[in-house]
């Protein structure tokens, strides 16, 4: 299939399924890194808005070492700008990098021309720290966030200083990791996630071809979910759920990519595919909420190690509406309705996962389609990044204040992240091979032998229950009992060792023995 004006071999669909177990033929260089891309419809005012997506390179950071060498992809990388304690929670359960709050940054976009030409008051102000006071007569409140980035910063100041740039290289390492954009209509999602004009740059390409990037791209409405990606006459796709997948959308189209600008048209192409109306907030509103997915996968098929499949998920959700300020009417209004309604079932979904695990009942994810999709990223082992989205205009202060509350609950929620079997087995083989390589330097150079840290006998690969403290509660050591994404540890189950820390050790052990 090819998109009108695609050519052919920039880019390769196939539909969800066919092809997944390992990398395909011939689609190395895939780029997420911001290039110049043509003008995006997603979301255009006053102000210009084009494709510069704040998808960066997933070999920028660390793509030619081994997994984790480079130190910054422990989640808890995420945390670090989180106030001490807020990580985990008392005597909670721990995944392997224990419980992670999704990190909660806020976006104040600038005052539209309209909004200025109206006399609206700037209300919204960034104290810097990651404080935002919201000032008003008898509605003077203060707000602390992981981050706050005012009117004047940057895409770049957004993906550097919100932690997106960790979550990427968490999903290059196994990782199914979410930004969600959330905030009333016409306050800077679409902006945020998609990005300015010019503020772009080149992505060196993938030299080594160890990347493999499919991407699939829905609309959701209350009532359907739609493919962006497919070319044609609109169709809805089902949704289901399967023991293994949790919920996915059948027969979804996955697009391979070898080039920065295939993703860069085949997004605008999408984007346009998304429907949009004017109303008096936005004059590009979106009428849906879109998902973006880009799972990540490793192509080291020369070592015949295993792989690492991670995803990326940008989730653009349609702006929260008030029918009397956006002066919706007939079917923009019954949209309207639409929308707040899913984004009621998410607000509810929200609230009960904030609940501390004891008084915490159950999830109503079944309550929308959008909160069955978002299941996983919401409560289970991924990892969170959510961005609430404010207009600093005093016309639209109580949506402003309504969103910082949600916000603000929604900071409570805890995930706890588990990176595929895959990369965990690549990660312990990586330990052994350091292990043994570091007790011959010591032997070569009359060094005492160092206690094994682990169980397992010399020679014999570790396995990933024979760790210490895994057994009991998992199976036998020795045995391979880790728990498979999506099924968490058991309520006081001991703590998960961290590999990574372990790698680290022996790395850091190795080059002083070198
Ligand atoms: N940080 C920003 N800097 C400059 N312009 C911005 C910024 N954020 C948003 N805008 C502009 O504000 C307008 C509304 O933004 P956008 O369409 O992204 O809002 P939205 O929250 O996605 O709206 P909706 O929910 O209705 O789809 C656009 O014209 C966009 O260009």
């Amino acid at each position: 299939m090819q998109l009108p004006g695609q050519a052919a071999r920039d880019w390769h669909p196939r539909k969800a399924g066919e092809g997944q177990g390992g990398p395909s033929a011939g689609h190395g260089d895939v780029a997420l890194h911001p290039l110049p891309g043509p003008r995006a419809q997603w979301g255009q005012e006053e102000h210009s808005t084009t494709l510069a997506p704040l998808l960066p390179c997933p070999w920028g950071a660390h793509g030619h070492t081994p997994p984790c060498l480079g130190g910054t992809l422990h989640p808890a990388a995420l945390c670090s700008q989180r106030s001490p304690g807020e990580e985990r929670g008392n005597g909670a359960p721990r995944g392997p990098y224990g419980p992670i709050r999704p990190t909660h940054t806020i976006r104040v976009r600038p005052l539209t021309c309209s909004e200025t030409r109206r006399g609206d008051q700037r209300v919204v102000h960034s104290l810097g720290d990651g404080t935002v006071h919201v000032s008003a007569a008898r509605q003077d409140a203060t707000f602390g966030f992981s981050a706050v980035f005012d009117a004047g910063d940057s895409q770049e100041a957004v993906f550097e200083g919100s932690g997106m740039r960790q979550l990427v290289e968490l999903a290059t390492d196994g990782f199914s990791c979410t930004v969600f954009a959330f905030g009333q209509t016409g306050s800077g999602k679409t902006y945020t996630l998609m990005g300015p004009l010019g503020q772009v740059q080149h992505c060196p390409p993938n030299p080594t071809g160890s990347w493999w990037c499919p991407m699939q791209a829905v609309a959701l409405t209350w009532l359907s979910i739609r493919d962006l990606l497919s070319p044609g006459p609109p169709c809805t796709l089902p949704l289901r759920w399967s023991k293994t997948r949790g919920f996915y959308v059948e027969n979804q189209l996955s697009v391979d990519f070898e080039s920065l600008e295939a993703i860069a048209s085949l997004l605008l192409q999408g984007s346009q595919r998304r429907r949009t109306s004017a109303h008096a907030l936005n004059r590009h509103s979106s009428r849906s909420h879109a998902l973006l997915t880009i799972h990540i996968r490793s192509r080291n098929q020369a070592s015949a190690r295993p792989s690492r499949q991670g995803t990326l998920c940008f989730v653009d959700l349609a702006g929260s509406e008030r029918v009397k300020e956006t002066g919706s009417s007939g079917e923009l209004s019954i949209e309207a309705n639409n929308i707040n309604r899913s984004l009621l079932a998410l607000g509810h979904c929200i609230s009960m996962l904030a609940k501390p695990r004891g008084k915490r009942t159950h999830v109503p994810y079944r309550d929308s389609k959008l909160t069955r999709l978002l299941a996983r990223s919401l409560g289970g082992s991924g990892v969170t990044l959510m961005v609430a989205c404010i207009s600093p205009s005093s016309r639209c202060l109580s949506e402003t204040l309504s969103t910082l509350h949600y916000a603000s609950r929604a900071r409570r929620v805890t995930t706890r992240p588990l990176a595929n079997r895959k990369l965990l087995q690549s990660l312990e083989e990586e330990i052994h091979a350091l292990q043994l390589e570091n007790l011959s330097l010591r032997q070569q150079l009359g060094l005492p032998r160092v206690p094994m840290r682990s169980t397992e006998v010399l020679g014999t690969p570790m396995r990933m229950g024979a760790w210490p403290g895994l057994g009991g509660r998992f199976g036998p050591a020795g045995l391979h009992q880790f728990p498979l994404e999506g099924q968490l540890p058991l309520e006081g189950a001991p703590a998960w060792p961290s590999l990574y820390g372990l790698l680290r050790d022996f790395v850091v052990e190795n080059e002083q023995l070198r």
